[in-house]
C-alpha cells in the first residue's frame, strides 16, 4: 500500500513555540481528506509543512515516502487568497497558463503554444473552456476560485492542498466548486486535502476527516469522525450532527433561530 502521506506524532513550530501538536496520520494514493478545525487551529500551517514551504517541525512526516522538500513538485498549494493583481488585465487563460510557467520558475513574455494548449484542455476538463478569454478580474468569486484550482492543475500535481477553497462563496457558488472538486477526484484520482469550516457542501468527496484544535482531536472517516461527542470537543455543545438519508450534515457554530 503506498501512503501519499504519513505523519506520525507531528508537532509543527513557528520559533520555537508549538503551533499544532502530535498529529499522527496517514492518506492512501487518490484519497481525499477534509480538514477541519476552529480559526487558529493549525489548518494552513499543516498544508504549508506538507507543501514544502515551511520547514520547523518535528516528528515523522513522509509524502510520498520523502521529505516535502524533496517532493515538491508534486504537490500543489491553493493558498486561501490568491494575490492576482487585479489592475493587471489578465484573461483566464493567462492566469491558468501561469500554473506551468511559474512552476518551471521560468518568466515568458511569450507564453509557449503548448502551455496554452494544456490550459485550454485543463479548462475544457473543468467545464471552464467558455471563460477560457475573459478577463479574470471580472469573474465572480466562485469563477474565481475554479479559475484558480484549474491553474494549480497545470503542474499535474498528484497531491492537491487546497486552503479554505469555500471560504467567501454564496451556496450556489459552493456548490460549483465543490463539483469541480469532485471531477478532479474522479477523473484524476489526485489525493487533495482540502481545509474548510463549512464540511457538508464537500461531505460526499471526503474519504477521510480529520478534525484538529492545536491538536489532533479525532480522524478517520466521516461516519467516524463527524460525531455530536467528537464535534462537540471543538465547537461546543450546540453542534450537532443530523443524516437526513445517506447525507450526513454537521451543524457548526453559530446556529440562529428566530423565534417570533
Ligand atoms: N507566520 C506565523 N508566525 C507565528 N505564528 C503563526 C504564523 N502563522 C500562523 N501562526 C500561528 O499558528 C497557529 C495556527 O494558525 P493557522 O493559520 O495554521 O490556523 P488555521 O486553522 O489555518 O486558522 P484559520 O481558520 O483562521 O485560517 C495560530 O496560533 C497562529 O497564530
Amino acid at each position: 500500500m503506498e501512503y501519499v502521506i504519513e505523519a506520525k506524532d507531528l508537532t509543527i513550530m513557528y520559533n520555537g513555540v508549538n503551533a499544532v501538536e502530535d498529529l499522527t496520520f496517514k492518506l492512501k494514493r487518490g484519497e481525499t481528506l477534509l480538514l477541519l478545525g476552529p480559526n487558529g487551529a493549525g489548518k494552513t500551517t499543516l498544508l504549508r509543512v506538507l507543501a514544502g514551504f515551511h520547514t520547523e517541525y518535528k516528528g515523522y512526516l513522509k509524502v510520498f515516502g520523502k521529505s516535502p522538500l524533496e517532493v515538491k513538485d508534486r504537490v500543489a498549494y491553493v493558498p486561501q487568497t490568491f494575490s492576482i493583481n487585479s489592475r493587471v488585465p489578465l484573461s483566464v487563460l493567462d492566469v491558468v497558463a501561469m500554473g506551468a510557467i511559474y512552476k518551471r520558475g521560468i518568466v515568458h513574455f511569450n507564453v509557449p503554444r503548448e502551455v496554452i494548449k494544456k490550459g485550454i484542455k485543463v479548462l475544457e476538463f473543468l467545464g471552464l473552456k467558455d471563460l477560457s478569454s475573459r478577463s479574470f478580474r471580472e469573474l465572480s468569486g466562485g469563477q474565481k476560485q475554479r479559475v484558480i484550482i484549474a491553474r494549480a492543475l497545470m503542474s499535474e500535481p498528484e497531491l492537491l492542498l487546497l486552503d479554505e477553497p469555500l471560504s467567501a462563496l454564496d451556496p450556489k457558488a459552493r456548490l460549483e466548486v465543490t463539483s469541480v472538486l469532485s471531477r478532479i477526484k474522479e477523473k484524476f484520482g489526485i489525493s487533495m486535502i482540502i481545509t474548510t469550516h463549512d464540511i457538508n457542501p464537500l461531505a460526499e468527496i471526503g474519504d477521510k476527516v480529520m478534525l484538529i484544535n492545536k491538536k489532533l482531536v479525532a480522524f478517520g472517516t466521516p461516519d467516524e469522525v463527524l460525531r455530536d461527542e467528537i464535534i462537540g470537543k471543538v465547537y461546543g455543545p450546540a453542534s450537532k450532527t443530523v443524516r437526513v438519508g445517506k447525507k450526513l450534515y454537521c451543524i457548526i457554530g453559530d446556529v440562529h433561530l428566530m423565534v417570533r
